[in-house]
């Protein structure tokens, strides 16, 4: 077993000021109400992925995916529901979110493998090597706030896939870069699929998702609406999106 994920559902609870109208303003003397709004990211899902797994994750813009994601690494809690992990998740970092701009790329590679649990001296080992496979040179020592997004892309992508997690998780949004890159990545996680328990991809290239994963599951609004062999959920996904659109567009990336 590698994830066990039972009736999970997930609701962010965001606070915000309402922006005040002249009246409200006036009367309350521009003190600003608050205002709760909430979004439920995750209703009731429920997931099994066994070792040797690599489950593809697909689903339209704001669908839960990430959401997922961040259950799985632990950085987020159910708000029902429960999600074991045998092992030990990539962490935030590899997906790209929780960068500290102000430090170089070498820094936070190696806060980033301190993270992710590795001792002192594993990082230090290791964070030459990690930092060299981002090819991006000189970059590597400066600010990150001076990178491209493409550059940072490459950054988490080699945090991600040289911390030797147990799970493995990839982004592909924010971990491809260009085209020379891309094909390397994919080298890397395919090599990476036989030694890690198991793999988690979220893409929008369903010809990745058919590629590369053994399972896979289709998310809308929170909701699971497929799980099932990659070419099946890809497909009942396409024919989906393209009733949904009316259109006859037979999109590879959706
Ligand atoms: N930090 C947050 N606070 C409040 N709402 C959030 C937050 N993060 C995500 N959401 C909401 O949760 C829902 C699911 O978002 P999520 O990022 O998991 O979708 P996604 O499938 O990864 O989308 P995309 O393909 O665009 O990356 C969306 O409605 C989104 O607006």
């Amino acid at each position: 077993m590698a994830v066990r994920i039972k009736n999970l559902s997930i609701t962010y609870r965001t606070s915000f000021e309402r922006r005040p109208t002249l009246r409200t303003a006036l009367v309350r003397f521009g003190r600003g109400q608050r205002a709760v709004r909430e979004v439920k990211a995750l209703t009731d899902l429920t997931l099994t992925v066994p070792e040797g797994t690599s489950m593809g994750i697909i689903g339209a813009n704001g669908a839960g995916k990430s959401t997922l994601m961040r259950a799985v690494a632990g950085i987020l809690p159910p708000t029902e529901g429960s999600v074991e992990v045998w092992g030990k998740a990539s962490t935030l970092l590899a997906l790209g979110v929780g960068f500290n701009k102000s430090l170089s790329g070498r820094e936070n590679i190696i806060l980033g493998g301190l993270a992710a649990g590795l001792s002192r001296k594993e990082v230090e080992e290791r964070a030459d090597q990690v930092a060299e496979w981002t090819e991006i040179g000189d970059f590597i020592d400066m600010p990150m706030q001076t990178y491209s997004s493409g550059m940072s892309a490459r950054v988490a992508f080699s945090v991600a896939v040289h911390m030797k997690p147990d799970i493995l998780m990839v982004d592909e949004a924010l971990s491809t870069g260009d085209a020379r890159f891309r094909a390397k990545a994919t080298d890397k996680m395919a090599e990476l699929r036989s030694s890690a328990r198991a793999m988690f991809l979220v893409s929008h290239g369903l010809n990745s998702i058919k590629e590369m994963c053994t399972d896979a599951i289709w998310l809308d609004k929170g909701r699971m609406m497929m799980q099932g062999s990659p070419e099946d959920v890809v497909e009942e996904y396409k024919k989906f999106t393209k009733v949904k659109k009316g259109s006859s567009a037979a999109d590879d990336d959706v």
